[in-house]
């Protein structure tokens, strides 16, 4: 790759509410500027992870490295693919310090949703160029004029300003590739400098080892140079450097303003610190400011279904959490279930999407228990809290549509499904945030959830003891709706010490898997107990009862899954 001068390098990412369109534009975007051919196949070519594919959504931020052309000069331009969903905004926000602007995806016929609100204040608080995109005005209800003038109230953006397009069709998506170049300033830092390279995200390679991703705020940095982190001292000697494109490209030199990959002999992942500063040994300079910390919402804990894997799990844990550093993790243990850890996560579907890349990134199966919490929190929402033991605190209007309140709720009552009931109620206009208030008093009991007489570790429950009775008869509704029958019948109760407060009875079902063969196709005979055999590798089983392994997350929401 030539030299790019820094004049010519723009570092810029898509921000938007879920859905909205990031990947579907970040695919056009690498095919006008070639850097992958026009095929049927290039869908979400940024969602690399297989959960990304499944689910359709994006969980991890993504690096593409574009070459264009534009009146006669070359650039390179840097483009930071982030996810939508709440869950992930750390992503998003980690994403931003490696940029100088951003371009705003807005659904053309949804308009302006919670977390466009969301994402356009972590753009502008960065002080980073945003250029308002309306897209999908293919669709048949697509009203992009109004789309503009909530632009224009919410945001002050003039509505002249939008640009309107169809990143499915590539309608006008050429005219967002100039914006980009007219509009986001270039880096502003020199090659002359001392090294000075942001670690913004890191990945685990089994035979490479730590793969950073850099933005280099000053120097160039080279195979064979000397380094030294900032966080722990350590030194390193480079052994390649490159570009994602969005694939590792390998490249002679990484050179101030540029964003890609440095692969330095890091063997463990504690050593690759995101957030952390990387510069040249024996030239130290002033650390960048790095990342604030993830705030978890949602804390399980999580054992091995066989302790001795609990090794394998350990590093499994480390490796992921080193892609996905807004889990927090600290080491327990369980009697029924042993040597575990505490997990803490941003949310419900990101406790389901870490547990998901576990098994399919890592091959480990787990045991979740029951989201609990250890504090409590003061957030800003409305209506809903009623039932939930708040207690207002401040009201304040930011506008005719926007008005902000400020509670103090136990963060039991938060932590598994108010985001979503909060998001139905307000037809996804409603946002909110949390910080800790401290602890307080409460009439707190345990309650214990029993199969057939034995206690469900996953499912015991801190809960106030006005709602511990709805709570267990709804739980237990839940579990006789969950679990699957079996050969013999099964009580689901609740109980608060000795005392059965709430049971359901699961009658018995005799499941014959082969019946429909006749005893005549010895094949089919066979892939359907090799079928069953996988289904009971999927259920945990407690006393004589087997339970699917997800039915611990499923009675837990409150809402059934969409
Ligand atoms: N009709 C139409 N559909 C579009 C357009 N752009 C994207 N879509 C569709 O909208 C859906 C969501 O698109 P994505 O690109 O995955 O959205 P996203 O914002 O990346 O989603 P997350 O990463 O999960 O937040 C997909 O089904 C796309 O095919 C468009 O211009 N027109």
């Amino acid at each position: 790759m030539s030299t790019y001068p820094v004049e010519s390098i723009r570092n810029f990412s898509i921000i938007a509410h879920v859905d909205h369109g990031k990947s579907t534009l970040a695919d056009r975007l690498l095919e006008i500027t070639g850097t992958i051919s026009k095929t049927d196949c290039n869908k979400q070519v940024l969602d690399k992870l297989q959960v990304e594919r499944e689910r359709g959504i994006t969980v991890k931020a993504q690096t593409a490295s574009l070459f264009y052309s534009h009146e006669g000069i070359n650039y390179l331009l840097n483009l930071i693919d982030t996810p939508g969903h709440v869950d992930f905004s750390y992503e998003v926000s980690r994403s931003l310090s490696a940029c100088q602007g951003v371009i705003l995806v807005v659904d053309a016929n949804e308009g302006i949703q919670a977390q466009t609100v969301a994402n356009f204040y972590l753009a502008f608080e960065a002080q980073l160029s945003i250029i308002p995109v309306i897209n999908k005005i293919d669709l048949k209800n697509a009203d992009p004029e109004r789309v503009e003038k909530q632009i224009e109230k919410l945001f002050d953006i003039p509505t002249d300003e939008c640009i309107r397009i169809s990143a499915k069709q590539g309608t006008n998506v050429e005219t967002v590739l100039q914006k980009v170049i007219e509009k986001i300033p270039p880096p502003r830092c020199n090659t002359a400098d001392p090294l000075k390279a942001l670690v913004f995200d890191s990945t685990f390679d089994h035979y490479r080892g730590v793969i950073a991703n850099v933005a280099l705020f000053g120097g160039e940095i080279a195979k064979g140079h000397k380094i030294m982190s900032a966080h722990t001292k350590k030194r390193y000697e480079v052994n390649e450097v490159g570009i994602l494109t969005p694939n590792e490209q390998p490249t002679h030199k990484l050179y101030a303003g540029q964003v890609g990959y440095l692969i330095a002999g890091m063997k463990e992942v504690t050593e690759a610190q995101i957030g952390d500063t990387l510069f040249l040994y024996k030239q130290p300079v002033e650390p960048l400011p790095g990342f604030k910390s993830a705030k978890p919402m949602v804390f399980a804990g999580m054992y091995p279904v066989d302790q001795t894997e609990y090794n394998n799990l350990k590093s499994a844990l480390e490796r992921l959490t080193l892609n996905d550093s807004s889990v927090t993790v600290h080491r327990d243990s369980s009697l029924a279930l042993g040597a575990g850890w505490r997990l803490g996560f941003l949310g419900l579907l990101h406790m389901e999407v870490f547990n998901q890349r576990l098994e399919q990134e890592y091959n480990m199966s787990v045991i979740l228990t029951a989201p609990t919490v250890p504090y409590k929190a003061i957030l800003s929402s409305a209506k809903l809290i009623k039932d939930r033991r708040a207690v207002q605190k401040d009201m304040l209007y930011i506008d005719e549509n926007r008005v902000m309140l400020k509670y103090l709720f136990p963060l039991n009552e938060i932590v598994v499904d108010f985001y979503d009931a909060l998001k139905s109620l307000s037809s996804g206009y409603a946002s909110f945030d949390y910080e800790d208030a401290g602890y307080q008093s409460a009439d707190l009991i345990k309650m214990d959830i029993l199969l057939n007489g034995n206690p469900v570790e996953e499912l015991a429950t801190i809960i106030h003891s006005d709602k511990a009775y709805a709570a267990g008869k709804l739980l237990c509704e839940r579990l006789k709706e969950t679990i699957p029958r079996q050969l013999f019948e099964i009580a689901i109760q609740a109980a608060i010490g000795k005392k059965i407060i709430a049971r359901e009875t699961l009658k018995a079902y005799r499941k014959n898997v082969v019946a429909k063969c006749y005893g005549g196709d010895i094949t089919r005979r066979m892939k359907l107990l090799k079928r069953q055999a996988e289904g009971k590798r999927l259920m945990r089983k407690i006393g004589n009862v087997e339970v699917p392994r997800d039915a611990f997350i499923r009675v837990l929401k409150r809402e059934p899954d969409k």
